[in-house]
């Protein structure tokens, strides 16, 4: 047996079709999207990754609003340019491209995020929101992969749901979402302190790799028919490589490639955050 793929590239472009008519019902009303980033320094990954979300814009008609700064910016600079998007009406979402370098203080950079802005769910009051219940800009790659599931049928409601890894990014706010009444899951959210990995994934429905370990979830550690999300980027050799073993696709049911996995996915929900934004800025 093989699994099935969670394809979301495919998955992207499905989402994307039902945006663009979203779109041109905002130009209707002399509104175009505009999704900002902001990136510091020249790391070649976030140079790339920027760039996907701007050619991904372009393709639905949402337009970018680019601010590439130097390395060595200081932490009042890279401030002035938030405040800058904040007041700018033309951009309804943006991001700051994580990591920043050493020397400047990511936390109060995403504080100073609008929050209506803020269009990856990583600010702390959005973040607060989402643990209160309350309607706010979701994490893009949780969100990604709730949406990745759903779209191929993949029950939630009851499952048991293992993640690994505990960042904000993805594990710990997948834990949050998928816990809400409207998925229903059971969560358990393993991380360097587990004391038996392999268990916790053993007796999982639904298995969310998202340390940064490359290869860390093996074959017999699957439960068989479960369905495997691959979050995991590393670089080995040069070479993209995620947490899940591709011995994994045979036990499986379900398998998210990576790449072609949850990567577009999270590109697909910043996008919809962004239309989403400029749609309730001209409800204001
Ligand atoms: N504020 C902030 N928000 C982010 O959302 C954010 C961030 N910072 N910092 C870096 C990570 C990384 N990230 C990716 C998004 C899409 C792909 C993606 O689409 N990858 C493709 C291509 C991979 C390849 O071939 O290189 C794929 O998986 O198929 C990857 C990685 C968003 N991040």
């Amino acid at each position: 047996m093989t699994a099935k793929i969670l394809d979301g590239k495919a998955t992207k472009d499905a989402i994307f079709a039902e945006l663009r008519p979203r779109v041109a019902a905002l130009a209707e009303r002399g509104v175009t999207p505009g999704l900002g980033t902001v990136l510091v320094g020249d790391d070649p990954g976030s140079h790339s990754y920027v760039k996907m979300k701007h050619a991904d814009s372009a393709k639905i008609g949402v337009n970018s609003i680019r601010r590439d700064l130097p390395a060595d910016i200081s932490q009042e600079k890279l401030e002035a340019v938030v405040d800058d998007l904040n007041a700018d009406p033309a951009c309804h979402g943006y991001i700051v491209q994580l990591p920043l370098p050493r020397h400047l203080d990511a936390n109060r950079v995403l504080e100073r995020i609008a929050p209506e802005k803020d269009a990856d769910g990583l600010a702390p009051v959005s973040l607060g929101r989402l643990v209160l219940g309350r309607r706010g800009a979701l994490p893009c790659t949780p969100y990604g992969i709730i949406e990745l599931l759903k779209r191929y049928d993949v029950e939630l409601n009851g499952a048991q749901v293992t993640v690994v890894g505990r960042g904000i990014t993805v594990g710990r706010t997948l834990g949050l979402l998928l816990t809400r009444r409207s998925e229903n899951a059971t969560v358990t959210l393993c991380h360097t302190g587990t004391r038996d990995l392999a268990a916790e994934v053993r007796r999982a429905d639904v298995v969310v790799a998202a340390a940064g370990v490359p290869g860390i979830i093996k074959p017999d550690m699957v439960r068989p028919g479960a369905a495997v999300l691959d979050v995991g980027v590393s670089h080995v050799e040069g070479k993209l490589t995620g947490d899940v073993d591709p011995a994994v696709a045979e036990v499986a049911g379900w398998l998210s490639p990576n790449p072609g996995g949850v990567g577009p996915m999270t590109r697909a929900m910043l996008v919809s955050n962004v239309v989403e934004a400029a749609e309730r800025a001209v409800a204001r």
